[in-house]
């Protein structure tokens, strides 16, 4: 994938738009993102962290210190209050993310709370019908003892939504792409919408699932923007993060308030962790949605139902494309049978069973029994989740072997059938009468 201003794929400007391939490309990527306080590209700018302490040091110094002496005035007391090491990391985010302020806690859950702790009872929340697993079971959880009414939309229409908003809506809450069915959510015309229906409005948008390298919902009129750090911002799954960043300064008070509060901010070492991991964010993100891109078009060329945003075939390609710089590396598929599904994720060597992604390894999940288990079936079936969806998500290793580890896995499951040119999904009629294999037992 290119970055904002890059020569796609090496292909001169102003040549005919394919790959050195003759594979179509995706159109011209979203504009770059104003500079913001910004003087370097934003690959520079996130390995380009000042430290300014006395020794000049080269990383920036973990202050494990829970509290700092002086008295009354200085600018550190309490590390649940602030910290040096974490202020850095927030200092830097805010930079990355195109936010006048950015602050971190313990974990993208723990930023979801801290932005809908502003909600009274009787407020209304619009949201998606497509969400990460733990966002839902918070919603339940404010609307069952905060009073709190939740509605969720096909956010992917924006008719819709905009027939959900009234005086009311306190808050409209976005994922996109959407987490597992990766939908497409036009963050600007959706914003646009809210504030005409209630100009206090919080337009909220979770941007886990492309990071701050490929979409910025601030500079497309979201009020928040917040995502689990534990995903790419870290990418090597040894922390729990959670950031959030924001423009208006009565609104971060607000924030910072309940994070100085009740305690969340990110611990010191934890801030350090992804201060260091943000700096090699630019290199696993080109190499993790190159690899995404491939193995997309590789189930998809051999006959499965792919949804990734970096395929044309994706129902929202252009409006992606017209918000975002980059596909990302989450895709999911489905095989028809939930069997079936099940033993093409025993079958990966390489592809770890685990939840989560962003991280440097690929990763391979059975959401509905995993990260979206929380949601209650009955649910899942009106939302149209499909229970056979398997979710990838793709690491920076060796595509030659990644795919191999994908051709074997299929093959040993039993999911395609042998051609002439290699193999190719099994038809509707193939996988009806599939037999159920052993139950996987994961977590949720
Ligand atoms: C889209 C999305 N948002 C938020 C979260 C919550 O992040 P965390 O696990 O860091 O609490 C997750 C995953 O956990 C996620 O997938
Ligand atoms: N047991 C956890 C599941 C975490 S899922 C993590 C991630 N967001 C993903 O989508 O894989 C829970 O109940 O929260």
């Amino acid at each position: 994938m290119s970055a904002p201003g890059d020569i796609p794929n090496g292909v001169a400007k102003g040549l005919k738009h394919l790959d050195l391939d003759g594979h179509d490309l995706p159109p011209s990527p979203a504009p770059s993102t104003p500079t913001n306080g910004r003087k370097y590209a934003l690959a520079t700018e996130l390995v380009y962290t000042e430290s300014n302490d006395q020794f000049n040091s080269s990383s920036t110094p973990i202050y494990q210190s829970a509290t700092f002496k002086g008295g009354p005035g200085q600018e550190y007391d309490y590390t649940r209050s602030g910290n040096p090491t974490r202020t850095h990391l927030e200092r830097h985010l805010a930079k990355i993310m195109c936010a006048k302020r950015a602050l971190v806690v313990s974990s993208g859950m723990g930023a979801l709370d801290v932005i809908t702790r502003i909600l009274k009872p009787g407020d209304e929340v619009v949201t998606g019908d497509d969400l990460y697993g733990g966002t839902n079971r918070l919603l339940n959880y404010l609307r069952s003892n905060n009073d709190i009414i939740v509605h969720h939309i096909d956010t992917t229409n924006v008719e819709k939504v905009k027939a959900a908003l009234t005086s009311k809506t306190a808050m409209v809450l976005l994922e996109t792409p959407t987490n597992p069915l990766i939908k497409i959510v036009d963050i600007a015309s959706i914003a646009t919408a809210a504030h005409a229906a209630n100009p206090k409005a919080v337009v909220a948008v979770d941007n886990t699932m492309l990071s701050p390298y490929l979409q910025n919902p601030l500079d497309l009129g979201a009020d928040v923007s917040y995502e689990s750090g534990t995903k790419y911002l870290s990418g090597h799954h040894d922390v729990m993060a959670g950031v959030i960043g924001i423009n208006d300064e009565v609104l971060g008070d607000r924030f910072f308030f309940m994070i100085n509060s009740t305690g969340c901010g990110l611990a010191p070492f934890d801030s350090w962790l992804l201060l260091r991991g943000i700096k090699t964010l630019s290199v696993r993100m080109e190499k993790q949605q190159t690899n995404a891109q491939a193995i997309a078009e590789f189930l998809e060329n051999h006959g499965f139902k792919v949804r990734f945003p970096g395929l044309k075939s994706h129902p929202q390609y252009a409006l992606h494309w017209s918000q975002a710089r980059g596909a990302g590396a989450v895709l999911s598929f489905e095989t028809g049978s939930i069997a079936l599904s099940e033993r093409i994720v025993e079958s990966t060597h390489l592809f770890g069973i685990s939840v989560s992604f962003g991280c440097v390894n690929s990763l391979i999940s059975m959401p509905c029994r995993m990260s979206h288990a929380s949601i209650d079936p009955a649910t899942r079936k009106e939302r149209a989740l499909p229970e056979d969806i398997i979710r990838l998500c793709v690491g920076i290793e060796d595509l030659d072997d990644l795919i191999a580890d994908l051709s074997q896995a299929l093959v040993r499951a039993g999911a395609v059938r042998l051609t002439d040119n290699g193999f190719q999904a099994l038809s509707a009629e193939e996988v009806e009468g599939e037999s159920r294999s052993t139950v996987l037992v994961m977590d949720g």
